[in-house]
């Protein structure tokens, strides 16, 4: 049973062609005159990593059956063979889910390529599968489809050291996957380095990354390496690139382009070779129209766009989650690990989580300092978690509470440590009124600035203020 290519065909003329043939190619295969004892074989565990069948059958025919073994082994490559080549049956066949479509009377040098390139296929798909699941076995915890999601694209780019924006909240494990695809990566013995543009000050992001000469600026009294060089023939992770001063973007985007680039105050050009994984947790589509992010830049980087979803989106991760962060906890903390009982998983899994899984990890944190027995109860829960939950936050949707999705949004913003969010809101505030006003007067500035309850004389400066585009 162990035949790498399957054979159905009620025509034995065709059975014994295809076996010779796939034989002296030095391929092993087995043949069935009906489909109905193939798919038994399969239902009983059994696979091959290749069926090629007849469409034609009298009992069970060639797409019947494909659907069937792809009930079992979806990624199995099926080549489908038909005497009435037409269009019809074989977009039929592509439609059902074949991999080929093998029009009779057919060529056997063609059959022959047909099956090797199925079996090379079947062995990438597999090959795919165990890097997968190497990806999320080991680091990244997930089982909802969005994050399978993940684990897929992390898998097939394993082999590649082309560069990735991941996009995602804060908290949500950007800069996990970011370590993920490097370890899996070709350069995985070489340096993986994380830097947030956000948390270094935008006058020393150059020196940061590209390291200055002696004297270059007050202040350098030695000449220092940058980020740049210290990652090279690794990984360098650029956390918040939406928050990249404008100047340090024309630079990245130059060693992008020539793989070298000049120290701060340096005449030396230096070469390296450094993958670049940026993540952000903004638009930056909508960064680049406002003119705060360099088109060119966002190309380069955004060739491959891997989105993480905020940990709202896969709630049924929750428990699972939980209780990975409980038993590091009690690990770390040299604690026994406590449980949650289902009413706290229960609670768990309706809040709103504005921080993420980060906020989800830090409470577990507390909760083993905190909880006082074995067993965590909803009122172990800290007083935050009791604020806002999801179907709050659906709830105020439906009855245009809008004040709740705005403390929401704070309270997100707040944990993601953001500051002078007032401003930030207001601005946010005034222009989306401003622009329902202007709507609805088809873009009357007086009408629109009595309806808003302002005088012309503010209407005029907000419009600048706010950078409205209408005249
Ligand atoms: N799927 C996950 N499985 C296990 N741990 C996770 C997962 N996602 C996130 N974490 C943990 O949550 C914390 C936050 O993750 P991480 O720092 O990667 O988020 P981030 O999106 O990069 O955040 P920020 O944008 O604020 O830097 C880390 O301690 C990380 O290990």
């Amino acid at each position: 049973m162990n035949e790498p290519v399957w054979v159905v065909d009620d025509d034995s003329s065709i059975r014994w062609v295809l076996e010779k043939a796939l034989k002296v190619a030095d391929i092993g295969c087995m043949s069935f005159s009906n489909a109905e004892d193939l798919l038994l074989q399969i239902q009983s565990g059994n696979a091959p990593q290749v069926v090629i069948s007849d469409v034609r059958m009298p009992e069970m025919d060639g797409m019947t059956l494909l659907q069937e073994i792809h009930e079992h082994y979806p990624d199995l490559p099926i080549i489908i063979m038909t005497a009435h080549s037409d269009l019809d049956s074989a977009v039929k066949a592509y439609k059902g889910g074949a991999f080929e479509y093998l029009p009779k009377p057919f060529d056997i040098d063609e059959a022959v390529s047909l099956t090797k390139r199925a079996l090379e296929h079947a062995r990438e798909t597999s090959q795919l599968k165990q890097q997968e699941s190497r990806v999320s076995n080991t680091e990244i915890i997930g089982e909802a489809p969005a994050m399978q999601e993940v684990f897929r694209a992390v898998g097939r780019l394993s082999r590649s050291s082309i560069s990735v924006l991941i996009n995602g909240q804060s908290g949500t494990g950007k800069e996990l996957v970011a370590q993920a695809l490097h370890k899996h990566s070709p350069r995985s013995d070489e340096t993986f380095i994380a830097l947030n543009m956000a948390a270094i000050p935008a006058d020393l992001i150059e020196s940061e990354l590209f390291g200055h000469e002696k004297g270059a600026f007050t202040g350098a009294q030695n000449a220092r390496q940058g980020r740049f060089e210290q990652a090279d023939g690794g990984t360098l992770f650029l956390d918040e690139i939406g928050d990249m001063p404008i100047d340090v973007q024309t630079r990245l985007l130059r060693v992008l382009a020539d793989g070298q680039f000049y120290r701060v105050g340096g005449h030396q050009p230096v070469k390296v070779d450094v993958r670049i994984i940026a993540a952000t947790h903004q638009d930056l589509e909508k960064r680049v129209e406002d003119g705060k992010f360099r088109e060119d830049l966002y190309h380069r980087l955004n060739v491959i766009k891997i989105h993480l979803p905020s940990l709202n989106e896969r709630r049924e991760d929750i428990p699972l989650l939980a209780k990975h962060f409980l038993a590091k906890a009690s690990k770390e903390l040299g604690v026994e690990s406590k449980q949650l009982s289902k009413a706290a998983e229960e609670k768990l899994m309706d809040v709103a989580w504005p921080g993420n899984v980060r906020q989800l990890e830090n409470t577990c944190r507390w909760l083993t300092v905190m909880a006082s027995g074995q067993e965590i109860l909803v009122d172990d829960l800290p007083p935050e978690l009791h604020m806002l939950s999801a179907t709050e936050v659906k709830q105020s949707v439906i009855n245009d509470d809008w004040t709740v999705l705005l403390a929401n949004w704070a309270d997100k913003q707040l944990l993601s440590g953001r500051n002078d969010i007032l401003d930030a809101a207001q601005y946010d505030f005034e222009k989306v009124l401003l622009s329902c006003a202007l709507k609805h007067t088809q873009g009357h500035k007086q009408e629109a600035a009595k309806r808003l309850g302002w005088g012309r004389n503010t209407l005029t400066r907000k419009l600048k203020e706010l950078n409205f585009s209408h005249d």
